[in-house]
Parts: C-alpha cells; structure tokens; sequence
C-alpha cells in the first residue's frame, strides 16, 4: 500500500496550478498532479524509515580507530520553501566494544533522514544522534555540506554558496587532533 495520499497531493498541485493562472487541463499539465505525487512518495520516503534501525546490523569486529565514508550525496527538501537542498554527507565514527555496522548503513541512514522535508543541522544531528543510541561508539562526527535552492534560484539568490554544518560526539568533543584527522581525509 502506498504510503502518501495521492489523491490529496494530487488535488492540491491541481489547485496550485490554477492559483498560478495555469491551465491544469492541457495537454502538458494533465499528468502533472499524478506526477508530482508519485515523486513526492520517493523524494519523502525517509518519513517512514527510522535512521536507527539501519544502525542495528553489526559485525563483530575489534577495530576502535576511525571508520569514515565520505562524499555521500543525498538530496532533501527544504522544509521551509519545499524546494531541493543537496550536497554531500561525510560519516566517521570510532567503533568500541568489538562491534562495527555495516558501511553502507551509513548511506542509508544518510537517505532515511534526508529524504523528509528537513532541515540541514536537523540532518546532521539526527545522524550522530542515531549512531550515538543504537552502536555506543566513542565518538561521531557528521560533516553535511550542501547548496540550498531557496537560496541560489529565488530569494537571497546566491548560487555556489554552500552551508557547512557539523555534529561532534564523545570522544571527538575534546579531541582536536582526532577532529583534524577526519577533516584531512575528507579534503583529500
Ligand atoms: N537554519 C536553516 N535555515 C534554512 C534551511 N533551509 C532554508 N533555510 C532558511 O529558512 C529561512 C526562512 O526564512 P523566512 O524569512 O521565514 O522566509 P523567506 O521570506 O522565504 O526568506 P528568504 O529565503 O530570506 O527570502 C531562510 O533564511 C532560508 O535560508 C536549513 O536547512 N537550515
Ligand atoms: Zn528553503
């Protein structure tokens, strides 16, 4: 079963297209609401996911230095202006008790948070919080840098500008050199 309202998306984009003063009936918009609702399911599907579950399939393993998957892309949705926002997630966390998870699961709880209407420091902290609470790791960091449409197509209009936010957990906090480490590998 479909997990949005089509229909209601569908009424709604249709009465979006009438209050521009576009033509909902010809030929070009006549699919568009069914369109639209069908991507809406993909790109908010992150609502129903929970980005913990993703961090409960561990692998026994007694490595407690640095794990970092970089330069992972995602696209969300700005929650204020429902417009894309986009870029790269960066991921490093320092395993302990001999458990590791799974490294694409990092990727996934990467699309779980993004693909809701969000905003960045949310995304960022969401992801540290939830690897925080399920694998007790010594310490997280989450880097997430991204362009934001409503900022580069409309509004304030400053394209190439690029937000930076970053969520530090445990041992990261009061290690600055641990903290240098992951920014040299994620610039290399
Ligand atoms: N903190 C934060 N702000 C965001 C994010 N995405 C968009 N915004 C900002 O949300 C704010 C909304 O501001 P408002 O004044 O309510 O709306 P607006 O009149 O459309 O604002 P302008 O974008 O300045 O034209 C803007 O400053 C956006 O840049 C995000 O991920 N995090
Ligand atoms: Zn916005």
């Amino acid at each position: 079963m479909s997990q949005v309202d089509h229909a209601k998306i569908e009424q709604a984009v249709t009465l979006i297209l009438e209050a521009i003063g576009e033509d909902p009936d010809r030929e070009g918009l006549e699919d568009t609401p069914k369109r639209v609702a069908r991507m809406y399911e993909e790109v908010f599907q992150g609502l129903h996911q929970d980005p913990k579950e993703h961090f409960k399939t561990v692998f026994g393993e007694d490595h407690e230095e640095l794990v970092l998957v970089k330069d992972i892309p995602f696209y969300s949705m700005c929650e204020h202006h429902l417009v894309p926002f986009f870029g790269k997630a960066h991921i490093g966390y320092l395993p302990q008790g001999g458990q590791v998870t799974g490294l694409s699961k990092l990727a996934r709880a990467v699309e779980a948070v993004t693909k809701r209407p969000q905003l960045q420091e949310r995304i960022t902290s969401t992801i540290a919080d939830s690897m925080v609470a399920t694998l007790n790791p010594r310490g997280v960091i989450v880097i997430v840098e991204a362009e934001h449409m409503c900022m580069t197509m409309r509004g304030v209009k400053k394209p190439g500008s690029m937000t930076v936010t970053s969520a530090v957990r445990g041992a990261f906090r009061d290690d600055a050199a641990a903290r240098s480490e992951v920014m040299a590998l994620i610039k290399q």
